[in-house]
C-alpha cells in the first residue's frame, strides 16, 4: 500500500509559565493511501495536538513529516498553507462559517481565494464540484439557506463538502460529529466512509466508540505517544456495527479507557 504520509519521531513541548509540557513524544506512523484511521485516548493525550502538528497548522518542536514522499517539515508558512489549501482537507466540531454568506458560498469562498480559484473558468468548474458535492451529501436544497437556517448535521456536512472542494488527498477531522445528535453522527460517518472509499484517506480524531468502529484502524493515544493501534478492516455493513463496537470497547478497556 503507498504511504501518504510518514510521521517520524514527532515531538511537540508547549511552555507555559515556565513550566515545559511534553505533549507528543517521538509519536510514529504512516498514514496509507486509502487509509480511515480513528485517533483515541484520554483527554489530554495529545490527540488533536497530533493533527495539528502533522497537518502542518502548528509546528512540531522535532521529528519529521514526510507528505506523497516530501519532506515538508521545514516547509516556511506560506509553503505550509498551499499544502493544506491542495493537498488537505479540515473538518472540526465547532463548524467555522460565515455568517452573512450562504451555505453554498461559504463552501466556495476559500476555493476561489486559492490559487486554482482565479479565472472565470476554474471558478465555473469549483461552482460545479461544489454543486456536484452537496447533490451527493443531500444538502443541495439548502445551498442558498444562511447558516442559521439549518441543522447542525446539515451545516457539517456543509463543512465536508467545503473541506473535499479542492479533491484533498488527506482528510483531518478533529471530533467532527461531537456537537451532532446521534442519527446526524450517523449520516457523517456514512459519507466519511464514502468518500474514504472513493479515495480519500482519512484522519479522525475522536472519543466516541460508535464512530472509531465505522474507521478501518484505530490508534490509541496516550501520554502524547500511541500506545497501541487496533485494525478494524473496512466497515461496509451497517449490520456489523454493534459487533464492531463491542470488540473495539474491549480491546479500549484493556488499555484502560
Ligand atoms: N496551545 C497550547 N498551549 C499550551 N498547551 C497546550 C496547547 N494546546 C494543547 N495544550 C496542552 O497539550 C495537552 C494535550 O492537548 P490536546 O488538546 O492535544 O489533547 P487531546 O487528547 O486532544 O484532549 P481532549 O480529548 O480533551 O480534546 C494538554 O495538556 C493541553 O493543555
Amino acid at each position: 500500500m503507498d504511504t501518504v504520509m510518514k510521521v517520524k519521531n514527532i515531538c511537540k513541548t508547549y511552555i507555559t509559565n515556565k513550566t515545559q509540557n511534553n505533549v507528543l513524544t517521538n509519536v510514529n506512523f504512516d498514514l496509507n493511501n486509502g487509509e480511515f484511521i480513528a485517533v483515541m485516548g484520554p483527554s489530554g493525550s495529545g490527540k488533536s495536538t497530533l493533527l495539528y502538528t502533522i497537518s502542518g497548522m502548528d509546528r512540531m518542536t522535532a521529528g519529521k513529516v514526510e507528505f506523497s514522499g516530501r519532506d515538508v517539515s521545514n516547509f516556511k508558512d506560506n509553503e505550509l498553507a498551499d499544502l493544506r489549501l491542495n493537498d488537505m482537507g479540515f473538518v472540526f466540531q465547532q463548524m467555522h462559517m460565515l455568517r452573512n454568506l450562504s451555505i453554498l458560498d461559504n463552501i466556495l469562498v476559500s476555493a476561489y481565494n486559492s490559487k486554482n480559484g482565479r479565472t472565470k473558468e476554474q471558478r465555473k468548474k469549483i461552482k460545479e464540484t461544489a454543486i456536484a458535492l452537496m447533490k451527493k451529501l443531500d444538502i443541495i436544497d439548502i445551498a442558498d439557506h444562511d447558516i442559521t437556517e439549518v441543522s447542525g448535521g446539515e451545516l457539517q456536512r456543509a463543512c465536508i463538502c467545503r473541506a473535499l472542494i479542492n479533491n484533498p488527498k488527506v482528510l483531518f477531522a478533529d471530533e467532527p460529529t461531537g456537537a451532532l445528535n446521534s442519527k446526524s453522527a450517523k449520516e457523517v460517518m456514512r459519507q466519511f466512509n464514502q468518500i474514504n472509499q472513493l479515495g480519500t484517506t482519512i484522519l479522525l480524531v475522536t472519543h466516541d466508540v460508535k464512530v472509531a468502529a465505522k474507521t478501518n484502524k484505530v490508534l490509541y493515544m496516550e501520554d502524547g505517544n500511541i500506545q497501541g493501534e487496533y485494525e478494524l478492516g473496512r466497515f461496509t455493513d451497517e449490520s456489523t456495527s454493534k459487533e464492531r463496537e463491542r470488540m473495539l470497547t474491549s480491546w479500549l478497556m484493556d488499555r484502560g479507557w
